[in-house]
C-alpha cells in the first residue's frame, strides 16, 4: 500500500475513532464478516479470538424483539427502496445484558459486476440515549396516568360543587346559576317560567319521634318524589335548603305548573317511608308555593323564587299540605292567586280563589 493510500486509512481511523464509530464490512452473498467490528465486539465484552465471522452468527446477538427489523431495513437499502441501511437494535453482551447500538451503511458496489454484495457501514453505541429515551416515555406514561386521575378528581369535584351531597339534586348554587338562564331564555324567547317551592311540613316533628337519619330519609324520598316529576333536560330541580326544594319548570305557564305542584303534593301524602329496622314508617305531606313569570315580568330568578316562597307561606297558613300560587304577569304584579288544598272547606276540585 502507498504512503498516501496508509495516510488515507489512518485519517479515516482517526474520524471514526473520533465519532465513536466502529467500521464493519459484510459479504451478503457468502455471509462472510469481512471486516469485523471489534471495538462493538469489545464493548460487549468479547475477546478478539471470540469475535464470531458469520453475519448468522452476529445476528444470534441480536434481541428477538429486534432481528426482523434489522434484516428488513438491510432488505429495503439492498432492493433500493432506502438510500442508506439505518437501524437500532440490541445485542446481546457476554454478561448476558442487553446494549442498544445503532447501524449506518450503504451497499458500496452497485456499480459492479455483482452488485448488492458488499454492505458497508459503522455501528455505535445509543445506550444512553435509549435509557433516556425509555426514561422520558416512562415519565410520559406517569404524567399521561397522573393526568387521567386528575380529570377524574375534576369531574368528581365538579359534581360534588354542583350537587347535594344527601339527595344527589341540585344544590342551591347550581339551581340559581340555572335558574338565571332560564329568566334570560323567557325575556328572549317570550316562554313562561315556573317555579315550585316545596316544603315538608312539620318536617321537625319526623327528626323529633324517628331521628335526624330517618328524618334524612325522610329527605331523600321526598327528593325522589321531586325528581319523577322532572322532564329530563328541562326542569331542574334542586334542593333549597334542609327540607326545601325548587322545582323549575321552562316554558309552562301557571295553570300546567299548579297541576304538576298538585300531583307532587298527591306523590307525597301516598309515600310511606322506612324509619327504623322494625319495620316502622313515616307518612308526610309538603306545602307548595308555585310562581309564574312571563317576558316583561320585569323580575330575576331571585325575585322568582321569592314570590314563591311567599306563595309557600300562604299554603301553610291554611293549615300545610297545600299549594299556592302566584303568577306574575307583565309588569311584575301577582296576577292570578290559586290556592288548592285537601279541606272539607274547598270547593269540587279542591280550589279557592284568594
Ligand atoms: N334530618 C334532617 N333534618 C334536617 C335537615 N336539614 C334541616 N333539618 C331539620 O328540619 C327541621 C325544619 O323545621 P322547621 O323549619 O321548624 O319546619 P317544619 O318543622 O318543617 O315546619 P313547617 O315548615 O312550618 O311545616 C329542623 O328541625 C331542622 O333541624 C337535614 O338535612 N336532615
Amino acid at each position: 500500500m502507498g504512503d498516501e493510500a496508509d495516510l488515507n486509512k489512518e485519517r479515516l481511523e482517526l474520524v471514526l475513532e473520533a465519532a465513536g464509530l466502529d467500521l464493519w464490512e459484510n459479504d451478503l452473498v457468502s455471509g462472510q464478516v469481512t471486516h469485523k467490528a471489534s471495538k462493538t465486539f469489545e464493548e460487549l465484552g468479547f475477546t478478539q479470538d471470540e469475535i464470531v465471522t458469520g453475519v448468522q452468527d452476529i445476528f444470534g446477538l441480536f434481541h428477538p424483539g429486534d432481528l426482523d427489523k434489522v434484516k428488513q431495513a438491510v432488505a429495503d437499502h439492498v432492493a433500493g427502496i432506502t438510500p442508506q441501511y439505518r437501524a437500532e437494535f440490541r445485542l446481546r453482551s457476554k454478561a448476558g445484558e442487553w446494549i442498544w447500538f445503532a447501524n449506518y451503511g450503504r451497499i458500496m458496489d452497485r456499480s459492479s459486476a455483482t452488485p448488492g454484495k458488499r454492505l458497508i457501514g459503522v455501528t455505535f453505541n445509543i445506550h444512553d440515549r435509549k435509557q433516556k429515551e425509555d426514561e422520558i416515555a416512562q415519565i410520559n406514561q406517569q404524567l399521561l396516568e397522573q393526568n387521567k386521575l386528575l380529570q377524574e378528581l375534576n369531574t368528581a369535584l365538579e359534581l360534588l360543587a354542583a350537587n347535594d351531597s344527601l339527595t344527589g339534586l341540585a344544590n342551591r348554587r347550581t339551581l340559581m346559576e340555572l335558574g338565571a338562564n332560564e329568566c334570560k331564555r323567557t325575556e328572549r324567547f317570550d316562554h313562561p317560567l315556573s317555579l315550585l317551592v316545596v316544603d315538608i311540613d312539620l318536617f321537625k316533628t319526623v327528626n323529633d319521634a324517628w331521628g335526624h337519619l330517618a328524618g334524612d330519609r325522610v329527605i331523600c324520598a321526598v327528593a325522589q318524589a321531586c325528581a319523577a316529576r322532572k322532564r329530563s333536560g328541562v326542569d331542574i330541580v334542586a334542593r333549597f335548603g334542609g327540607e326545601e326544594f325548587v322545582i323549575v319548570l321552562p316554558e309552562t305557564d301557571g295553570v300546567s305548573a299548579l297541576r304538576v305542584a298538585e300531583s307532587l303534593r298527591h306523590d307525597v301524602a301516598a309515600l310511606s317511608v322506612p324509619v327504623n329496622e322494625q319495620g316502622a314508617s313515616a307518612s308526610v305531606t309538603v306545602s307548595i308555593g308555585v310562581a309564574t313569570m312571563h317576558k316583561g315580568s320585569g323580575i330575576g330568578f331571585e325575585e322568582l323564587v321569592n314570590r314563591a316562597d311567599k306563595a309557600l307561606y300562604r299554603a301553610k297558613g291554611t293549615g300545610r299540605n297545600a299549594v299556592y300560587c302566584a303568577d306574575v304577569q307583565q309588569g311584575g304584579a301577582p296576577a292570578v292567586h290559586v290556592l288548592i288544598e285537601p279541606d272539607e272547606d274547598a270547593d269540587a276540585d279542591g280550589v279557592v280563589t284568594a
